[in-house]
């Protein structure tokens, strides 16, 4: 049986900053970049693939915490992984030293989920399936035994998930057969970048309606008069029926979010997402009552930066959001982001995950197929994020059609890079437009 032998690590980085793609309030100048790893096996032709998505400066901060955690993959059988799943999660995110460093939060959670997503990769291969066949094929009791129930079992219980998973198989079936034929439907970001100029979002937004999207976001937060104009021209597109979304990325005080959002409710948007700090409960919980998202406001939605299990237990039983936006490789990893499913299933929250990055489209289809397959059961109310961006670096880029992504074929997670594109992105700090030399320009507070 195959044994895990060797790690490798790549700093990748792509200059995305040079045209504004994914630029957003609080981010102007975002270089998607990825800690990628590859995991060798000693059987030949088997590596497993996992990457964790930052935006430039830092990201080797990210690979050499991949590469402190070597020694907790390297040597261990995969067969011990795929019998005791929950297992190794608790394994590889229980190093004393080195979970003093997180715990569960932080760079070193970063690249625990590029660790463990290059686990599931390698596992998924080895049997031939996507990640997401491989989970809707597992048991209800196989899936609760991959996830790590420490610190939430006051919000559900192994038993009481084995019993909501076991409920849920009804129609799996039938769920399966409809996504291979219309697959998952998704939103799309591409045309909401801050920095695009109005031309720009209203040709960009006018293609995504043709392309069969419903459902759009556009960047808010810098400047309430931008944003006026920015929503009126994305809700003159979109027309009455379709929906909008705004995105403030954190850069409002919890009272001005509220002021803020008010001014710009005329174009109805269904949500605000990260209204201000995402570790602030508290702050999205007021900013949800204020907004009368329980009873048809705007809802209030956050979680790609939302760094772990514990935190999603406080937002999701405090009453404090109504979308919950797992990342693929904020959490750590699949184990981590079943739990989050679990309890967002549990308090029938609408997953609707963050993606864009590099690569964060190519994992995010597997975990809401997996979502809709094995915990909620339905994709009503439910939209995966998909941004056009940097899909032609991957084997199996993503496949949206007429607004959904498509079910993913090939063995494994989606995200091993082309070797082309491996070699050609690797950071070289003497690149000019790798350098980040550009920096952080933003004039500090007290002057
Ligand atoms: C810097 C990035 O592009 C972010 O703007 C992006 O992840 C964003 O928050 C999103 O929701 O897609
Ligand atoms: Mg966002």
């Amino acid at each position: 049986m195959t044994k895990i032998i060797g790690l490798k690590t790549i700093d990748l980085r792509f200059p995305t900053s040079q045209s504004l793609d994914g630029s957003d309030a609080m981010n102007p100048d975002p270089d998607y970049s990825a800690a990628y790893v590859v995991l060798e096996t000693d059987t030949p032709g088997l590596e497993g693939h996992g990457l964790t998505f930052t935006i430039g400066r830092g990201n080797e901060i990210c690979v050499a915490a991949i590469e402190a955690m070597r020694h907790l993959v390297v040597g261990i059988d995969l067969a011990t992984v795929i019998a005791n799943p929950g297992t190794f999660w608790r394994h590889v995110t229980g190093d004393s030293q080195l979970r003093w460093i997180g715990p569960d939060k932080g760079a070193i959670h970063l690249a625990t989920g590029a660790v463990v997503n290059a686990v599931w990769d390698l596992w998924a291969k080895s049997v031939g399936k996507p990640v997401w066949r491989l989970v809707a094929d597992m048991t209800p009791k196989q899936i609760v035994e991959a996830i790590d129930f420490r610190y939430i079992t006051d919000c559900i219980t192994p038993v009481e998930a084995l019993a909501l998973l076991t409920r849920a198989q009804v129609g799996k079936a039938e769920r399966i057969e409809t996504l291979e034929a219309k697959g998952y439907p998704c939103y799309t970001t591409s045309a909401g970048w801050l920095g695009y100029s109005d031309d720009k979002l209203r040709r960009l937004a006018t293609e995504a309606v043709e392309e069969g999207f419903t459902h759009l976001k556009l960047k808010v937060g810098a400047n309430l008069e931008d944003d006026i104009r920015r929503v009126t021209i994305a809700r003159e597109v979109l027309g009455p029926d379709r929906t909008l979304m705004i995105d403030a990325n954190q850069v409002w005080e919890v009272e001005q979010a509220i002021d803020w959002v008010r001014e710009i409710a005329f174009a109805r948007p269904w949500f605000i997402e990260e209204p201000t700090s995402p570790d602030d409960v508290l702050g999205h919980a007021r900013i949800r009552a204020s907004l009368g998202s329980a009873s048809g406001g705007i809802k209030v939605a956050t979680g790609e930066m939302c760094q772990n299990r514990i935190l999603f237990k406080q937002f999701i039983m405090g009453g404090a959001i109504d979308v919950v936006q797992i990342d693929s490789c904020r959490l750590g990893g699949v184990n981590e982001i079943l739990a989050v499913l679990l309890m967002a299933a549990k308090y029938k929250l609408p997953v609707c995950p963050h993606a864009g990055g590099v690569g964060l489209c190519e994992y995010v289809q597997h975990l809401s197929m997996i979502d809709y397959i094995c915990f909620s059961g339905t994709t009503s109310g439910r939209v995966v994020e998909y941004v056009d961006h940097l899909h032609e670096h991957f084997i199996e880029p993503c496949v949206i059609k007429g607004g959904a992504y498509m079910p993913p074929r090939l063995p494994g997670f989606s995200i091993e890079m082309k070797p082309e594109s491996l070699r050609d992105y690797a950071f070289n700090p003497g690149r000019e437009d790798q350098s980040g030399a550009k920096g952080h320009t933003a004039l500090p507070v007290f002057q």
